[in-house]
């Protein structure tokens, strides 16, 4: 079995890409399987956030690696929280996130609240060859949380295509139409050649 790092602290994400990568035979691992390494996300797009994310990674260990930088971006709020997405309400509290959104959103009418998940991803390797790849999803923000799968705003994002909350499919259904899992299937097009050039 082969290994892949994803340089990510967040086990939401690693979830999804252990069960994205097992049935291709990847082995995915962390940044916790490592020494702990402290990463400034001061990027201006997704891609430039996630390119910092997996060099500062691929430095540090000398091996190639994927990161993800996601969020979600929502139509009456002018893109916000977007790039921000896990700082939005302070500290990276999932939880503090949902209800900040929920209380800017509090006057906005159903039809108005119009939002997508997007995902980058970015390879890297050590001789510095990378590739980049975008997902995304729309959907509408409820008006309250609905469903305990998945993590994030998950609970309060509303899935056109499957009408129901992202929170109440299974991970096998999210990662069907996830951001992340279009994302990743769009990165896998051109993987061998990345991987193995
Ligand atoms: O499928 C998702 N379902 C619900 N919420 C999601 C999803 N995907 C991203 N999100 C939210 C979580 C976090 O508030 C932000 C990502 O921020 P982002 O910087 O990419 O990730 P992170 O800081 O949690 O972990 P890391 O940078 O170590 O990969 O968007
Ligand atoms: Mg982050």
């Amino acid at each position: 079995m082969q290994t892949i790092i994803i340089a990510t602290k967040n086990q939401g994400k690693a979830r999804e890409y252990r069960e994205m990568f097992a049935p291709l035979g990847f082995e995915v691992k962390t940044l916790s399987d490592f020494r702990p390494l402290t990463i400034n996300e001061n990027g201006n797009s997704f891609e430039e956030n996630a390119t910092i994310k997996v060099e500062a990674v691929v430095k540090n260990l000398n091996l190639p690696a994927i990161a993800d930088d996601s969020g979600l971006v929502v139509d009456a709020l002018g893109g916000r929280p977007g790039i921000h997405s896990a700082r939005y309400a302070g500290d990276h509290d999932d939880a503090a996130n949902r209800a900040k959104l929920l209380r800017e959103l509090a006057d906005v009418p159903d039809d108005k609240r119009t939002a997508h998940f997007h995902t980058t991803i970015v390879g890297l390797k050590p001789d510095g060859k990378k590739l980049v790849a975008n997902g995304r999803v729309d959907g509408h923000i409820l008006h309250q949380e609905v469903g305990h799968n998945g993590f994030g705003y998950d609970p309060l994002f509303y899935v056109d295509q499957l009408q129901c909350s992202m929170a109440q499919l299974t991970p096998e259904q999210k990662n069907a139409i996830s951001h992340r899992g279009n994302a990743l299937r769009e990165f896998m097009k051109h993987f061998d050649e990345w991987w193995q050039g």
